[in-house]
């Protein structure tokens, strides 16, 4: 393609360099190619331009960097200076990927985007449409699941996602847009049909620096990604959505409201039912109620949102409603895995403080007996959120043992202690496929036991070796023996 071709609207080529050829972009200079776009990015580790060399000696033609950076470039080479390095890189990456699945919604929130983003999945799929989802869980499309690595990929492996979806026929996707992705504009290049808001908690304190910063990445989905008059779905139970919902108004997005306190999709009220929920909805001024199939209230207000969000692409409410109970579960989250001794274990992907809390409050309503607690807290993240989490796992559970998750490169016996200090009377044991089999094996008749913090994740990551490990393997061969 043409220099100018792939350059958004707002990046004027150099003068000469409109019909330079250029063969695809990145931000990695190993992966630079013959006649590619390098961009040097200003990291959380390094900064790219200092890779620049490399990326010439590999083939790059055209170079961008973000201004003020003084960096030269020999003859025949392209210097673009903007003033937003990672904006550019997403715009030209959509670009070079020119397509997408039509209709394209974002989900972002501290709690929930997952669960929201496969729910809509879901429900796009019953309505007839060929869908899939992008996020933590990997991308799951019509004819399976891949795995990937981070919740909101890089611009330049998510474009190639997507154009691949497009071309598989996918018409409709639902993502996940994670806080770090919305502060590295690692979306700025999808064309959005709607977005959604799902509640703020304390999440990621160790690379925003306050909670403002934290909650001013997500917005940034409704006030820049967004146009006005485009819809968002916004769950008005979640913490800070009121202002989330009056940012969104203020930028002119048409806003849709759910949950108890929405107007859109009203929670009118929620029971339980065994293992299943039934959802009273004012909507459109009639009342009806939906059968969800899953446990825990915090999935009745995720499966709202995901019903608000459908609705805000164009799709019939009644019909988005009826899709609510056909819903299966996510891998991980609130998952039960069997019974042992009259007890029930469940695996839940809970490790941050709220969603812990939701985890735990979830289980209650299944216990006769007690409701043991099965945890630890992840390596090189916030430190901050041990104490918190540990201190509502003994006023939540009858019975908390404190075990690891992912320890990275901290001492897991120092990650436990910094948890103790917030859960006393807490139990302790390191290896977690110990601390899984004592609790299942501790479980009484009417007992519940919830292991959390790894959902769906297949490995323990010591060091940066990952060791195969899987709560649900555990919890299954504990269950069995
Ligand atoms: C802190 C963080 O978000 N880092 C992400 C970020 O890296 P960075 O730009 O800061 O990288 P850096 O190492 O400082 O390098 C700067 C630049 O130099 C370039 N470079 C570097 C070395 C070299 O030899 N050559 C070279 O060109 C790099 O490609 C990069 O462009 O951009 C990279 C490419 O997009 C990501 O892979 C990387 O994710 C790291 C691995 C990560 O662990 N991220 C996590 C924290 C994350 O993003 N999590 C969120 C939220 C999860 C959730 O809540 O669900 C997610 O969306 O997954
Ligand atoms: N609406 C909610 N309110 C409170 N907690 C929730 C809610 N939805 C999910 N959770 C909790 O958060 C955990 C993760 O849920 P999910 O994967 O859907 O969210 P996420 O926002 O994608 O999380 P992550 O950022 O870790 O990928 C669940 O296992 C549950 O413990
Ligand atoms: N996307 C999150 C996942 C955390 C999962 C938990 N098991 C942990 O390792 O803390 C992160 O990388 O911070
Ligand atoms: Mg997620």
């Amino acid at each position: 393609m043409r220099l100018s071709d792939v350059l958004p609207a707002d990046i004027e080529p150099p003068p000469g360099a409109h019909s330079i050829k250029v063969t695809g972009i990145t931000a990695a200079s190993a992966a630079v190619g013959h006649g590619a776009i390098f961009a040097g990015l200003p990291g959380s580790k390094v900064d790219g331009a200092a890779y620049i060399p490399e990326a010439l000696a590999r083939g790059a033609s055209v170079i961008i960097v973000g201004k003020g950076k003084g960096v030269a470039v020999p003859n025949g080479v392209t210097l673009i200076e903007v003033d937003n390095p990672r904006a550019a890189l997403a715009k030209i990456a959509a670009k070079f990927a020119g397509r997408q699945p039509r209709c394209a919604v974002a989900v972002t929130g501290t709690s929930g985007k997952t669960s929201v983003a496969d729910f809509t999945r879901q429900i796009f799929t019953s309505l007839g449409h060929k869908a899939a989802s992008v996020g933590t869980i990997g991308i799951v499309k019509p004819d399976g699941a891949v795995y990937g690595s981070l919740t909101t990929p890089d611009p330049v492996t998510l474009h190639a996602t997507l154009a691949a979806l497009a071309d598989e026929g996918v018409t409709h996707l639902a993502f996940e847009a994670s806080s770090h992705g919305l502060d590295q504009n690692r979306l700025d290049g999808v064309e959005l049909t709607a977005a959604a808001f799902t509640n703020l908690g304390r999440d990621h304190m160790d690379y925003h620096p306050t909670e403002e910063a934290y909650l001013n990445a997500k917005i940034r989905l409704f006030t820049e990604l967004l146009r006005a008059g485009q819809p968002a779905a916004i769950n008005m139970d979640g913490a800070r959505s009121a202002d989330v919902a009056a940012v969104a108004k203020a930028r002119g997005l048409r806003v849709l409201t759910v949950g108890a306190l929405g107007e859109t999709l009203k929670r009118t009220s929620l029971t339980r039912d065994g293992f299943q929920q039934r959802i009273g909805i004012l909507s459109e001024g009639r009342h009806c109620e939906v059968r969800l199939p899953l446990v825990g209230a915090y999935q009745a207000e995720n499966a709202l949102v995901a019903a608000g969000l459908a609705i805000a692409t164009g799709e019939k409410t009644d019909a988005v409603l009826a899709a609510l109970s056909n819903l299966k579960g996510v891998p991980g989250r609130l998952e039960i895995i069997g019974e042992r001794n009259g007890g029930l274990a469940v695996v839940d992907y809970a490790h941050k403080p709220e969603a812990l809390a939701a985890a735990l409050d979830a289980c209650r309503p299944f216990v006769t007996g007690r409701l043991i607690s099965v945890f630890g807290c992840g390596g090189d993240r916030d430190k901050g959120k041990r104490p918190i989490m540990g201190r509502i796992s003994v006023e939540k559970a009858d019975v908390t043992i404190i075990t690891d998750d992912n320890p990275r490169t901290e001492d897991a016996a120092a990650i436990r202690s910094e948890i103790l200090k917030g859960a006393a009377g807490a139990r302790e044991i390191g290896n977690r496929a110990e601390a899984v089999a004592t609790a299942v094996r501790m479980m009484q008749p009417g007992d519940v036991v919830l292991i959390a913090g790894k959902g769906h994740e297949t490995g323990q990551i010591v060091g940066d070796r990952i060791l195969p490990f899987s709560d649900h393997e555990e919890v299954r061969r504990a269950l069995e023996s």
